[in-house]
């Protein structure tokens, strides 16, 4: 079995994708997913200038050895371009063995392990009074876990806060929009976000937050240690993670849960901080760390260390991510919890898929593959359009992290 070509298909139904397909002579295609949000178009590149030439007549069934050609071959590993292009490889490979077994993924992984999967929805507002509101309508579509974000008084554009009410999509503007940032206001109003929303809606449901890089350790420690008394299910991205010793600190500190890796591309970025126990869910995903040959090795060693999955799944990750994702959840035996923001219904439209939501939780449905596919000839309508995601600064002109 041969693999007869490959092409890069980039499109912009309300926000844009990037996605693989690999064809070959027995007429079974795969699909895989190489969005990298804001800087798409260096994956599209890596792919067509470099990764495909190398793919035409090779077998397609040997998609370990394939993986390890592109990572071991690249001499230059790792990396979010990298490792992206050998995620939609590899997820296009996975695809096409479960088409040719006739078979769901999951089944190829080993089989089913839940009937379905939880997710978390993401509810945000400008204030807490909104932000409670959009929590009490997650809760009325049946979420049993909800991430919170809310705008701060005094800081601009405040990270997670968006413009639709089901999802939030911050790559907005054909250059970086500036927004704003002051950890003492953060700090201040957070914790009163979460004490309306016990005080409101009690203890039966699952509340997230995500702290997307912006505090210090010390300032890290001192906000889980706030959220204590509202039982978070996790805080995310607390403090930035390129420095994994960082979390002791926050560690010694507090009991808030504490999930780090959708920025991760490979288990080296996530070692550490697992072995050390210094987290307790792992984000990283299928399209982000190399596809579902690398990141079941990453849950593998997550599990032993009784680490669970949170994998990444904002809207900038197209339905081929989540659709894989969910085989992937429905296998995984360390599975935590899934994030799911909507995609619109013109990408759900370009992107065919038989995954559903109910009551809280996503269901993969049983098409041999992973159950996406992409209709070529409506993504074609939607041509690609720049959009960065925006910048951060202090109210001194600082620059911080988004
Ligand atoms: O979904 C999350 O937790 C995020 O932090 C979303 C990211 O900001 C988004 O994926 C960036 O492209
Ligand atoms: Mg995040």
């Amino acid at each position: 079995m041969k693999i007869t070509s490959a092409r890069v298909i980039v499109t912009c139904p309300g926000r844009n994708f990037v996605t693989l397909k690999i064809e070959t002579d027995q007429g079974v295609y795969g699909i895989g997913d190489a969005t990298l949000n804001g800087r798409e178009k260096a994956v599209v590149s890596y792919l067509e200038d470099h990764v495909i030439p190398c793919l035409i007549g090779m077998d397609p069934r040997n998609s370990e050895d394939i993986w390890q050609y592109l990572y071991r071959g690249a001499y230059w590993r790792r990396g979010p371009v990298t490792m992206r292009a050998i995620a939609a490889v590899d997820v296009a490979l996975w695809d096409i063995k479960a088409k040719m077994a006739g078979m769901p993924l999951y089944q190829l992984l080993g089989g089913r392990s839940r009937d379905g999967v939880m997710v978390y929805g993401h509810a945000n507002g400008s204030d807490i009074a909104e932000t409670v509101d959009a929590v009490g309508q997650y809760i009325d579509m049946g979420y049993k876990a909800i991430r919170a974000q809310t705008g701060v008084p005094g800081i601009k554009d405040a990270y997670g806060v968006g413009r639709g009410k089901l999802f939030y999509e911050p790559a907005d503007a054909a250059l970086p929009s500036v927004t704003g940032w002051d950890t003492r206001k953060a700090l201040n109003y957070v914790p009163k976000l979460f004490e309306k929303l016990r005080e409101t809606y009690g203890f039966d449901h699952h509340l997230l937050h995500d702290g997307h890089h912006r505090y210090s350790p010390t300032e890290a420690a001192q906000l889980g240690k706030a959220l204590e008394p509202y039982s978070l299910f996790w805080l995310e991205d607390v403090t930035p993670a390129e420095n994994q010793e960082a979390f002791k600190l926050i560690r010694q500190h507090t009991t808030t849960p504490l999930a780090v890796g959708e920025i991760f591309n490979t288990i080296w970025d996530a070692k550490d901080l697992i072995q050390n126990q210094l987290i307790d869910y792992i984000r990283a995903t299928i399209v982000g760390a190399g596809g579902i040959t690398h990141l079941r090795r990453i849950a593998d060693l997550a599990s032993m260390y009784q680490v669970r999955t949170g994998c990444h799944g904002a809207t900038d990750l197209s339905p081929v991510t989540m659709g894989t994702a969910l085989h992937f959840d429905t296998w995984v035996p360390n599975f935590g919890i899934q994030e799911y923001m909507r995609h619109t219904p013109e990408t759900d439209e370009v992107f065919p898929h038989d995954y559903r939501f109910e009551a809280g939780m996503l269901y993969v449905g049983d098409t041999p593959g992973h159950g996406v596919d992409i209709d070529e000839a409506l993504a074609a309508k939607y041509p690609y359009k720049p959009a960065y995601l925006p910048v951060a600064r202090l109210e001194d002109g600082t620059m911080w992290n988004w």
